[in-house]
């Protein structure tokens, strides 16, 4: 099947409060999206990219440039028999995979619409909802921490991430843990530590927490391993896992106990289902990871994280966590039992809310 025509939309919704981690700050979402049109049919992804180069090496710039020049006219040229087929075709582009992930998640939920099939099916999914926790940005006291937690507690979370940094790790992680001492708590430190504060992160050991997330380099994985045998609390990888080979090698060498999957992180959700497959092969629990989107990226997330080895709770929050009006006309609400329900819809089950997305535009492009 031949894509028919793209659009591509650079967008900002504003949070509904700025979200601070270990190096720097979020005010709104400036994802950039991308619709496919096919046969009648049309499908949407989100490729969860932020202002500045923080995260990754991407930004809304260079994902609406790569877009633009490079991945929707290529993919036009490309005779898909499914999803699967986008990885394949953008195989030769280095990087970039946040761009990539948006064209590779817009043509899963086009096959899904075209087959009337759901994405939790067509991935393989087993479960109808899925655990989810919520991440606290970094607070400006232990006060206005507890009132946040206390807040996200009482709305039904059962896990909390906490991001930390030196100077904010140990104390707001006793508070929590002292406030709430059997709540689902881990951290994550987005690189901001190096080997040499080995010691220091071994005392988060003594707060019962489920992993500790990407302490060191953003593209390590070699420390990794060195520092994984000095901490009880098993290291999650998150930024330096980013395609199934990464994962291989932080298996083979022992670099964690747990892999945070975020299928915009790694190209799309072809090679987020295949590093499920090797954690799972490999004994190693996953679970899905944030980057603060819409409900479109947010219902890949979802359907994802309904496969058999997403066994902890993902950073998938309901919409209103971080929109005061979310650009889907159905977004997720969080459940009693802190889930969310997995859409049984064809594809991903998202429903844009056309009039306000034109309302969020910042810039529309459509190619072929
Ligand atoms: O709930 C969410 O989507 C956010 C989860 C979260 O903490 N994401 C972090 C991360 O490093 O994992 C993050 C990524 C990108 C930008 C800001 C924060």
């Amino acid at each position: 099947m031949r894509i028919e025509q793209i659009e591509l939309r650079r967008i900002e919704l504003p949070f509904v409060a700025p979200f601070e981690t270990s190096g720097w700050r979020e005010e709104a979402n400036h994802s950039v999206l991308v619709r496919l049109f096919a046969q009648g049919a049309e499908g949407w992804g989100e490729a969860p990219v932020g202002v500045g180069p923080w995260y990754n090496e991407e930004t809304s710039a260079t994902a609406w440039v790569m877009l633009r020049e490079i991945l929707a006219p290529l993919i036009l040229q490309v005779d898909l028999d499914g999803p699967e087929g986008v990885e394949a075709a953008f195989a030769r582009v280095r990087a970039n995979r946040m761009a990539r992930s948006g064209i590779e998640f817009a043509a899963w939920d086009l096959f899904g619409r075209l087959r009337g099939q759901s994405l939790t099916s067509m991935l393989g999914g087993t479960r109808m909802s899925v655990d989810v926790g919520v991440s606290v940005g970094v607070q400006s006291s232990i006060e206005a921490l507890l009132e946040v937690v206390g807040a996200y507690v009482a709305a039904g979370y059962q896990r909390v991430k906490l991001k930390i940094k030196p100077g904010w790790d140990i104390e707001p992680t006793r508070a929590i843990r002292e406030r709430w001492p059997d709540l689902r708590l881990q951290v994550d430190a987005n690189s901001i530590y190096t080997l040499a504060d080995a010691a220091h992160l071994a005392q988060l050991d003594a707060f019962n927490l489920l992993l500790i997330e990407q302490p060191l380099a953003h593209d390590d994985i070699f420390d990794h391993a060195k520092l994984q045998p000095q901490l009880r609390t098993p290291i999650c990888l998150d930024e330096s896992i980013v395609s199934p080979e990464h994962a291989r090698w932080a298996l083979e060498m022992g670099a964690c106990g747990v892999i945070n999957i975020k299928p915009s992180r790694v190209g799309g959700l072809t090679a987020a289902r295949q590093i499920h497959d090797m954690a799972q092969a490999a004994g190693v629990p996953v679970w899905c990871g944030g980057m603060l989107e819409t409900g479109i990226g947010r219902a890949a997330n979802v359907a994802l994280a309904s496969l058999p080895n997403f066994s902890l709770p993902g950073d998938i929050s309901a919409s209103e966590r971080y929109f005061k009006r979310d650009i889907v006309t159905n977004p997720f609400r969080l459940n009693p039992d802190s889930t969310l329900s997995v859409p049984t819809g064809p594809g991903s089950g998202a429903e844009v809310d056309m009039e306000y997305l034109e309302h969020v535009t910042v810039e529309k492009v459509i190619i072929g």
